[in-house]
C-alpha cells in the first residue's frame, strides 16, 4: 500500500483517475463523425499491429460500470474527455443529439455518485472533415474550437468542474506535425510550427468565448519533462536546454508570458504564421487553473546530423517502466515547483501520471512508482506549489494510441475479448488511501 495517508495532501486535495474518449469508448456508432485517429490507425504502419479504438474499452455502453469502478475505489474526481466528432460529426454545424445524451448521461452518472466531472474539450480526435480543411495548420481552427467549445458549454457546462480546452498541446502539435507518431502523422517542420502557435490560439479564442458565455474553472493541459544532458558537456546541456524549450518552455511561455521562447523560436522562425505576435494577448489569455501531466525525464545529446533540431534522446539507466519511460518521481517535484516559482500561482492539478504495464503482470512496481509521485506532490506543496489534485493515469487500461492495446496504463485490467474489468492491487492501494478500505461492490 502506499506510504501517505489522504491528510498529508490536504482537505480539500481530490484524487480522480483519467482517461481519453478515442482510447476508450468505442461506440463508433450513433452518429459519430470519423476523426483523424479513425484513419490515422487504420493507415499500415501508423500503429502496433494495426490496432484502432473501433471497440477499445466499450465504454460508450459499459460507463455505469466504469464509474462504480471511480466510486468504489473512493475517488472524488474523474477527468474525462468529449468526443468531438461524437458531438459535432463534422466538426462543425450540426450536433448529433445522441452524442449530446450519451454526455448527458455520462455526467449526471458522475454526479449520481458523488464524482466531480473534470472535463478536457479535446484530447486529440479531430474531426476528419476539419483535417480535411487543414486541421491544425489553418488558423480558422481557432474559431471552430470556440464554437464547439460554446456548445460543450451550453450543454453541459452548469454540472462541469472544471474544462480544460486542450490536452497536450505538445503532442497536438509537434508529436503529430514534427514527428509523426501520432495523427495526422506529419514530418514536416512548417506544419509543426503553425500547428505549435494554432493550437495555443484555439485554445486562448476558447477561452475568451466561454469568459462571454459565464464559463468557469477554465484551464489547459500540458505535458512536461524534466530534460537532462546526457554528459555534462556544453553540447549535450544545450541538447537538454532546447528541448526543454520545445517540450516544456514554448507553452509555458506562450500561456503565461505570452511570448514564445526565442530559442526554440530561431528553429520555427522561417514557418511562423504571419503575424503570430499580434496573437499573443489571446494565447496568454489568463485562466484559472494549470494542469500537469508528468510521466518521466529524458536524457539528451548534441546530435547535429539530426538537422532542424540537433539533439537525440538516449537510453537512460533507471528502472523504466514497460513503455521504455525512466521512472524519475523527483522530476514532478521538480516540475511543479518550477511552474509555481517561475509562471503562474492558480492551482495545479497533476491530470496525468502512472505507468505502464504489459498484458496480465498487475506490476508490484506500479504501487511504488505512485507511492514516489505522491511523495514528490507533497514535496513540491511543501515548497510552495498550490497543487489542489491528483488524476492516475488510467481508470481502465487503454488504446494506448500507437502503442496500440499491449501497453497498460489501467488501475483496472480490461480483457478486451470479455470486457472484463478487475482491479489491479494499484486500484487496492488508492481505495485503502481514499477509504481506509479494501471493497468492492
Ligand atoms: O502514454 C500514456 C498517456 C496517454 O495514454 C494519454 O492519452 C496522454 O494524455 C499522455 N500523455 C503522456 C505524456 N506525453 C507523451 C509523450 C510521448 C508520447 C506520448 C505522450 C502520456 N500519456
Amino acid at each position: 500500500m502506499f506510504s501517505h495517508k489522504r491528510a498529508d495532501f490536504g482537505e480539500d486535495f481530490l484524487f480522480g483517475a483519467a482517461t481519453a474518449a478515442y482510447q476508450i469508448e468505442g461506440g463508433q456508432t450513433d452518429g459519430r463523425g470519423s476523426s483523424i485517429w479513425d484513419t490515422f490507425s487504420t493507415t499500415p504502419g501508423n500503429v502496433h499491429n494495426s490496432e484502432t479504438g473501433k471497440f477499445a474499452c466499450d465504454h460508450y455502453n459499459r460507463w455505469p460500470e466504469d464509474l462504480d469502478l471511480l466510486a468504489d475505489g473512493g475517488f472524488d474526481a474523474y477527468r474525462f474527455s468529449f468526443a468531438w466528432p461524437r458531438l459535432i460529426p463534422e466538426g462543425v454545424g450540426q450536433v448529433n443529439q445522441k452524442g449530446v445524451d450519451f454526455y448527458d448521461r455520462l455526467i449526471d452518472g458522475m454526479l449520481e455518485r458523488g464524482l466531480k466531472p473534470f472535463a478536457t474539450l479535446y484530447h486529440w480526435d479531430l474531426p476528419s472533415a476539419l483535417q480535411d480543411k487543414g486541421g491544425w495548420l489553418n488558423r480558422d481552427i481557432a474559431d471552430w474550437f470556440a464554437d464547439y467549445a460554446v456548445m460543450v458549454h451550453k450543454n453541459f457546462g452548469d454540472r462541469l468542474e472544471t474544462t480544460a480546452t486542450i490536452n497536450e498541446p505538445w503532442c497536438v502539435a509537434f508529436l503529430s506535425h514534427m514527428l509523426g507518431v501520432h495523427a495526422p502523422g506529419y514530418r514536416d517542420i512548417r506544419a509543426a510550427a503553425r500547428a505549435s502557435h494554432h493550437v495555443l490560439l484555439a485554445h486562448g479564442t476558447a477561452i475568451n468565448a466561454l469568459r462571454a458565455e459565464g464559463g468557469k474553472n477554465l484551464g489547459i493541459v500540458c505535458n512536461f519533462e524534466v530534460a537532462q544532458g546526457a554528459t555534462g558537456k556544453p553540447e549535450d546541456m544545450g541538447a537538454a536546454r532546447l528541448w526543454d524549450g520545445i517540450f516544456n518552455r514554448w507553452y509555458l511561455d506562450g500561456l503565461f508570458k505570452g511570448k514564445y521562447p526565442s530559442d526554440v523560436l530561431a528553429h520555427f522562425a522561417p514557418h511562423m504564421p504571419d503575424d503570430f505576435a499580434d496573437d499573443m494577448a489571446v494565447v496568454s489569455t489568463p485562466i484559472d487553473w494549470f494542469g500537469v501531466n508528468y510521466y518521466t525525464r529524458g536524457l539528451y545529446e548534441h546530435a547535429p546530423e539530426r538537422g532542424a533540431f540537433p539533439l537525440r534522446k538516449v537510453d537512460g539507466p533507471l528502472e523504466k517502466t514497460a513503455i521504455g519511460w525512466e521512472i524519475f518521481p523527483e522530476g514532478l517535484e521538480e516540475i511543479l515547483t518550477r511552474i509555481s516559482a517561475d509562471y503562474t500561482d492558480i492551482p495545479l492539478y497533476v491530470t496525468e501520471n502512472g505507468m505502464a504495464e504489459i498484458e496480465g503482470t498487475d506490476d508490484p512496481r506500479r504501487i511504488a512508482y505512485y507511492n514516489g509521485h505522491l511523495g514528490a506532490v507533497l514535496a513540491a506543496q511543501k515548497r510552495g506549489a498550490d497543487v489542489r489534485g491528483y488524476f492516475g493515469w488510467s481508470l481502465l487500461d487503454n488504446y494506448e494510441w500507437a502503442e496500440g492495446y499491449d501497453k497498460r496504463f489501467g488501475l483496472v485490467h480490461v480483457d478486451y475479448k470479455t470486457q472484463k474489468r478487475t482491479p489491479k492491487s494499484s486500484y487496492r492501494a488508492f481505495q485503502s488511501l481514499l477509504t481506509g478500505a479494501n471493497r468492492s461492490r
